[in-house]
């Protein structure tokens, strides 16, 4: 028989375990929101930022096994619909010339036939046309009735005039002039060449020198660079709330999106600098960014040659207007580019490192270097910090970036905020003794900026706090819940309805359709980003439901339902559910859309 006491006792273990469990990584929701018997099993409710973090580029991992429910091979590309109407008649008032003549063209020059076939119109108002007074997708939009009467597409001359007086719009456009130099391997590289033959000789003398610390003392013989390195743009990026670079999420719309919720430092995504040197239009997608985003705007490139960083670097500076630094990745920990030395793999390679960021220093013209690199590459073996010492002597670099985690750690563990404060005084030390040694320490200070886990305003202030750190880059945390930095402006929680959550979204939808285009083509790119953005954003749990605060980013819920049906339906980890979310926005899911979430074993199949 059990004893009242062993009883006790047996309960209170319960109890204590269940705590322990919370401990370990599970949301502490109010039992009245927890749903009792779960519909989605656990494995397929939670997300895994591993596979995330790699966007599209995630090769085949060599002797990995597939992690259960992952979807490796997505091809995103949208259908186009099945009659297409010839782009010299978007305006058949104003019709412009076919290149291939009607004879030839494979798109339809039949305005009757195509507007037979097409899709019908999504309710409502075109969103574009609402923002700049006409729709440039004409008859193709799929809001066409909105802004077509008798026969003519309707122009607002006012909302014309508002929107050029307003200075918006998309900049960091490559001519087609210089696409074409790129690709017949005829752009002139007046810098970048000669700033390769210098650092080419200076990998000979390296060579020729047995030991690397015999190579390092002959520093000083080495010639004079026969070029000058450009006056930089000065960049401060003290207390700025900064948004990561997110391959994928991280696009355009999402990141005009977070200027308008208060971020002030915006990055691409990570462009490859081979990519961008044949000049692929996805490629130089990557570096557009929205005139809001400027200044502090940042262009992040992914290379493992010092030639071709200096070359990107040089074309970048060359073809672009708004760019206010140019962030070589050190950190990215996929399989593929690590292989190919690139990202994470360039903190084994520190010679190779500091000789790319030399190359792009002296290329970019007065474009600042900045750098993101992680505390190694493998667990318990922190190398950053002897990296940061070498790159402050042998480099300017106009910040270092330390997200506080291995590659080989990946998301499992929290971010090591201990050690990112250990470099962080190697960074303040060195701008002392800069600020020692000359008259002005504004010149070229080096920014040091923590990177890990922050998902509350109290996670902020704490990171922003830390010593020898001058601002934090929030990722995950921007994405699951974009209103982060009102919450860190206003120092407190906010607990967001449902419905105004979903007006962020239709901020979102907004900007997505301005970007891809209102046609059939666009709208499916923008659905299909909207449901990227959404496999974050639905892990958001508001505050209202939560028994205990602080939320803390790895945490998991058990299943729940919301204080409403919208808000459940925003928690939902249904990717189904997604999808009819993005139906609010850009109308029914037609048969074109393909949707392959990247953890559930189903694509998308509509119908
Ligand atoms: C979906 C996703 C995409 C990412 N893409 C990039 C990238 O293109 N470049 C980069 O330097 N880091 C990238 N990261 C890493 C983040 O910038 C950041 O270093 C990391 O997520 C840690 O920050 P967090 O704890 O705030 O999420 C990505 C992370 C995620 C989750």
């Amino acid at each position: 028989m059990t004893t009242e006491t062993e009883k006790r006792a047996l309960e209170d273990d319960t109890v204590e375990s269940k705590r322990i469990k919370y401990d370990k990584g599970i949301a502490p929701i109010k039992p009245e929101f927890i749903v009792e018997s779960p519909s989605v099993p656990a494995d397929d409710r939670y997300v895994n930022d591993d596979d995330a973090e790699a966007g599209d580029r995630n090769g085949e991992e060599k002797g990995k096994k597939k992690k259960r429910g992952q979807n490796k091979k997505r091809d995103m590309r949208q259908q186009h619909e099945e009659v297409r109407l010839c782009s010299s008649l978007l305006d058949p008032s104003n019709p412009g010339t076919c290149r291939f003549g009607p004879e030839h063209c494979r798109s339809t020059h039949d305005v009757t036939t195509y507007l037979a076939a097409k899709a019908p119109d999504i309710d409502g108002v075109c969103p574009v046309f609402k923002a700049i007074g006409y729709c440039p997708a004409g008859l193709k939009c799929r809001w066409l009735n909105s802004h077509y009467e008798d026969g003519k597409l309707k122009r607002d001359q006012s909302q014309i005039d508002a929107y050029a007086s307003s200075g918006q719009g998309e900049v960091n456009k490559i001519s087609t002039e210089a696409k074409l130099a790129l690709q017949k391997k005829k752009y002139l590289f007046e810098v970048s060449d000669n700033v390769i033959k210098y650092l080419d000789l200076q990998v000979q003398s390296d060579e020729n020198i047995a030991k690397r610390e015999e190579a390092k003392e002959n520093n000083a013989s080495y010639v004079e660079a026969p070029f000058k390195i450009a006056e930089k743009k000065k960049l401060d990026l003290r207390g700025a709330k900064i948004v990561s670079p997110l391959t994928t999420v991280g696009n355009l719309p999402y990141r005009r999106l977070m200027k308008t919720l208060g971020a002030d430092v915006t990055y691409s995504e990570m462009a490859l600098s081979l990519p961008l040197l044949q000049a692929t239009n996805s490629e130089w997608a990557l570096p557009k960014a929205h005139s809001s985003e400027y200044p502090g705007f940042g262009v992040q490139i992914a290379t493992s040659k010092h030639w071709a960083a200096a070359k990107a670097a040089e074309v970048i500076y060359k073809e672009t207007t708004h760019v206010s630094e140019l962030n070589l990745n050190c950190g990215c920990p996929i399989d593929l580019l690590y292989r190919q030395g690139q990202g994470s793999a360039l903190m084994e390679q520190p010679a190779r490192l500091l000789r790319i960021l030399k190359g792009m220093n002296a290329s970019s013209g007065d474009i600042p270097v900045t750098v993101k690199i992680r505390t190694g590459t493998k667990d318990n073996k922190n190398t950053a910090k002897s990296l940061v010492e070498r790159v402050l002597a042998e480099n300017d670099v106009a910040a270092i970036t330390l997200h506080g985690r291995s590659r080989q750690q990946r998301y499992t563990k929290d971010a090591d905020w201990e050690y990112i404060k250990e470099v962080g005084a190697v960074v303040t030390e060195w701008n002392n003794k800069k600020e020692e040694d000359k008259e002005s320490s504004e010149t070229n200070r080096t920014n040091f900026v923590g990177n890990g886990d922050v998902f509350t305003h109290e996670d902020w202030y704490n990171a922003v706090n830390t010593e020898g750190v001058d601002s934090v880059m929030v990722a995950r945390g921007a994405l699951i819940k974009p209103w982060i930095f009102e919450e860190v402006e206003a120092q407190q929680y906010l607990d967001k309805s449902a419905t105004e959550r979903l007006d962020i979204l239709r901020k979102f939808a907004d900007f997505s359709l301005e970007h891809w285009g209102s046609d059939e083509y666009g709208v499916g790119l923008s659905r299909r980003f909207m449901c990227e953005f959404l496999s974050f954003t639905h892990r958001y749990i508001p505050v209202g439901i939560l028994e205990r605060l602080p939320p803390k980013i790895n945490q998991r819920p058990p299943q729940w339902r919301g204080r409403n049906e919208l808000e459940t339906l925003l928690g939902s980890t249904d990717y189904k559910d997604w999808i009819k979310i993005t139906e609010m926005f850009y109308g029914k899911t037609g048969d074109n859309f393909t949707f392959i979430p990247k953890h559930k074993s189903n694509a998308y199949e509509s119908g």
